[in-house]
């Protein structure tokens, strides 16, 4: 019986991370990646830039593209304020499938809502059909070519404020080159690059970007 290698990592959750723990679904989810079988989560260094986001920013309302096994969506909610959420996109079922228990396991299904459908539909509906005004926090993790297709519908549909936070993964490692022109080409964002470890491979270097708005609202 085939089983898939998100299936084996979330038994491995259930068997050795502690219920309603986020910490500790994150602990075990990257010895799991370290000592098992290597996955894409953003791991320990890109989660720790992304914490030292969340928790200077303080965002009310993020989005993040690419939910995969849920890795990133618990490393943020887990330091969102009571009444802030995330609503995190993956068009993958097999993994949203998987992102839900693992949400679950954190105790975080009342601050996480995993979508299961195309990134693009879902911007569009955001202030509609979600309920959102503006998006404090927005991480990029998605297929690496609709970086730049999404962060312009983000614009078209007026979801950033002064002071929003655009945050993108692999931005080396697979690569988000037309993305990188296009975000450090406009004046609408300040960008800072950062060069960290590729996911739990300490010999290879990846880059995230982190883009503050300071455009129209
Ligand atoms: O494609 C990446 N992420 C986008 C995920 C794409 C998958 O989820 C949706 C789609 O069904 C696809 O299967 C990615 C790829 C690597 N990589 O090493 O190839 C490393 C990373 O951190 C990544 O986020
Ligand atoms: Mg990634």
């Amino acid at each position: 019986k085939g089983t898939t290698r998100e299936q084996r990592a979330l038994k491995y959750l259930k068997e050795h991370a502690r219920q309603g723990d986020p910490d500790s679904v994150l602990e075990t989810f990257d010895e799991f990646c370290r000592t098992q079988e290597w996955a894409m989560n953003a791991a320990e260094e890109k989660g720790d830039i992304l914490d030292e986001i969340v928790r200077e920013l303080q965002p009310t309302t993020c989005l993040e593209l690419g939910t995969y096994c849920g890795y990133s969506a618990v490393r943020i909610a887990r330091n969102l304020s009571p009444s802030a959420r995330l609503i995190t996109i993956e068009v993958n079922p097999d993994y949203a499938a998987v992102a839900r228990e693992v949400v679950k396991l954190a105790g975080l299904q009342d601050k996480i809502e995993v979508i299961n459908l195309d990134s693009a539909d879902v911007i569009r509906e955001l202030k509609t059909k979600y309920d959102v005004t503006k998006l404090d926090l927005v991480f990029l993790d998605h297929w690496k070519y609709l970086y730049i297709r999404d962060i312009k519908l983000i614009e078209e549909e007026k979801l950033l404020k002064k002071g929003s936070v655009v945050f993108a993964d692999n931005v080396i490692i697979p690569g988000a080159p037309g993305y990188l022109e296009y975000i450090r080409g406009s004046k609408n964002y300040k960008s800072t690059f950062y060069s960290v470890h590729f996911e739990y491979m300490d010999d290879m270097k990846d880059g995230v970007e982190k883009s503050v708005y300071i455009g129209d609202e």
